[in-house]
Formats: structure tokens, sequence, C-alpha cells
């Protein structure tokens, strides 16, 4: 469950008024997602067509200065073609507002469900959608220096203290500090760059059958190594609930992806170790939510021993985790 904050039918009605969108019909708190409140809003929209949209208010995780970073991008990308959603701009043509002292913005609705088990045909639709933002980012002004990388991979990690982690699982500890140093020693400086979605797990991706209808959650976007982008996606979409790699996924979404932007052999080289950061990066986030979130606090806790699992399987098998397609 992630609506964080309550916002009265009143302040919901005020709100909505700021935007030409007609009047609020309706406005239902989203269950799914973890960092930010959700809702979907449904307005008398223009000419008695009802129109539907998602209010999202920005929680602790999102920093209110990145806002024109992260919607920026929105509109960048979606008057591109690609498949995300428009910021919808208030009447002064601002694409956030603040309500009780939290940043806010309406987004475009996407039709689409997100799926859990993909077959082959998404994951290959889902590889081509994101080399599309990348190709389609190219002209975007807008940088943002990735949050979530190398330094603040130790530093969550010190904040859960050896204690925290070992608290978790007896090998977590050990894992994290080789993997911390093997990768401090050999991350590469010298790959393309440009604006990645940094999260595109299942959960942000919507999708009717085949064909891909929304990339959603750009709130860890920024200015990264393109191909770490790939290695993130590889990690979250590529391993069965039981922690199983699963090959006709992880070629299809290689595949998928090298079909629209080719990879240099720099990158196709790199892809095993810079999965290994992707995959501890989730760890150090899911470990330290998983000691820190309030028992009360009414969202699900993410294990991080799963992205323990796929670091460890990146770590000995990356060559089979990374086909080298023919596009
Ligand atoms: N533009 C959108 N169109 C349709 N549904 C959306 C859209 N944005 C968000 N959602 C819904 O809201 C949920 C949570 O949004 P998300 O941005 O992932 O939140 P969080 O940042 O908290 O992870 C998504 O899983 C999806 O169901
Ligand atoms: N994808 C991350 C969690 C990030 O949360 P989100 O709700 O903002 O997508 C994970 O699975 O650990």
């Amino acid at each position: 469950m992630a609506v964080y904050t309550t916002l009265s039918a009143a302040e919901l009605a005020a709100l909505i008024a700021q935007y030409d969108v007609g009047e609020l019909v309706s406005a239902k708190g989203i269950a799914e997602g973890v960092s930010n409140s959700n809702w979907l809003i449904e307005t008398s929209g223009h000419g008695g067509q009802a129109e539907r949209f998602i209010l999202t208010m920005y929680e602790a995780r999102v920093d209110a200065a990145d806002l024109p970073f992260f919607l920026g991008l929105l509109d960048h990308l979606a008057a591109r073609g690609s498949p995300v959603p428009r910021t919808i701009h208030d009447r002064d043509g601002a694409a956030s507002r603040t309500v009780q002292g939290k940043a806010v913005a309406l987004i475009e609705f996407l039709p689409g469900v997100s799926v859990d088990d993909p077959s082959a045909e998404q994951a290959r639709a889902v590889g081509e959608a994101l080399a599309g933002i990348h190709i389609a980012s190219a002209d975007f002004a807008g940088q943002r220096a990735n949050g979530m990388s190398l330094p603040q991979w130790h530093k969550l990690f010190d904040d859960c203290g050896e204690a925290g982690l070992r608290s978790i699982d007896p090998e977590l500890p050990g894992l994290v500090r080789r993997e911390l140093d093997f990768l401090s020693a050999n991350w590469p400086e010298d790959l393309p760059h440009s604006v990645i979605h940094a999260d595109l797990f299942p959960d942000n991706v919507l999708l009717l059958g085949d064909q891909v209808c929304g990339l959603i959650d750009f709130y860890f976007a920024c200015t990264d190594i393109t191909a770490y982008d790939l290695a993130v996606t590889h990690s979250a979409w590529c391993f069965a609930k039981d922690g199983r790699f699963k090959p006709d996924i992880a070629e299809a979404l290689v595949a998928g992806y090298a079909s629209r932007r080719s990879l240099s052999a720099a990158e196709w080289s790199a892809l095993p170790l810079l999965a290994r950061g992707a995959a501890l990066r989730f760890v150090a986030t899911r470990a330290y939510d998983w000691l820190n979130t309030p028992a009360d606090a009414l969202v699900t806790r993410k294990d991080p021993m799963d992205f323990a699992r796929r670091l460890a399987f990146y770590a000995t098998e990356g060559e089979r985790a990374f086909p080298r397609v023919v596009a």
C-alpha cells in the first residue's frame, strides 16, 4: 500500500480545480508502489467525457528540486512518441504544485497492467522500449547525477550496520563487503552515458498483450551508464519467483534492446559486472528498508535476499546471463 498522506475531499477538489480537466468526480488511493502516494483521479473532463489521471504526491525519497528533471523528461519522451505519461500542467503552466507542504503532480493515466511472469514476446517489447527511451532522450537537456550509485550503496550498507545485515542473513555482511570492494575497484568509467530509467521493474511497465503501453515511475531516472539500465532491467525481469534464472526471457529482453540500440563490444563485456552492481543496488535499498520500515507502515517490504541471490548468479554465471544476440 502506498498512500502516506491523507488528502481530504475538499483539498483534492481544490487541487483539481487548478487544472483545466473538469471537476473532481472521484479519487481512489492506489495500493501499489513504495516510494510515493498515488491516487487514481476521475474528473468530469470536457464535453461530458470523463477523464482519468494519476495524482502523485512526492514523499521522502524524492527531492522536489529534481521534479523539473523528472517531469520535463516525461514530457520530452512523450513528445517523441515514447510510451510514457505526459504531465498535466496547471492553469499557470506549472507541472507541479504544493499541497500540505509536499509537491504533487497530475499525470496522464495510461492503460495496461503489470505482469509478474512475462512472456518472451513481452520481454522483447520491454527491451525495445528501454532502448527507445535511451535514444529519445539523447536531445533532452536535463542532467541529474545518479543518487543511487556506488557511494550511496556504501552509505546505505553502513547505515544498516554489520549486525543489521547479519540479522537479515548470516551470509549477507560477507557478500556485501566482497562485492563493494570488487565493484569499487572495477566499476567502468568510459562507457556511453545517457538518461536512464534506473528502476524498470515489471511493476513500472504497463502492458496490454505484447504491447508496452506505459513506462512509469521515473523517479530514479538520472544520467548514468546507458548499459547499466539494461543490467537493472535484466536483474528485475529475468528471474522466476523461486530465484531461477530465465534464459529465454533474458535472450528476448537483450535481443529487443539490441534491435533498437546496438551495444558496443565494451558494453557487452561490461554487462555482467553492471548487473552485479544493479543487484547490489537493490540489496542496499531493500536491506535498508527491511531494517528501517516502521512495523505499522502500510507497505510490503521487499526481500533483499532475492537480489543477493541474483548477485551471486551474476558473479558466477554472468556470461550466460547476457547471451550475445545478433540483432
Ligand atoms: N501514468 C500512470 N497510468 C496508469 N497507472 C499508473 C500511472 N502511474 C502510476 N500508476 C499506478 O500507480 C502505481 C504506483 O505508481 P508508481 O509510480 O510506481 O509509485 P511509486 O513511485 O510509489 O513506486 C503503479 O503500480 C500503477 O498501478
Ligand atoms: N524497484 C525497487 C523498489 C522501488 O520502489 P518503487 O515502488 O519506487 O518502484 C525494488 O524492487 O527494490
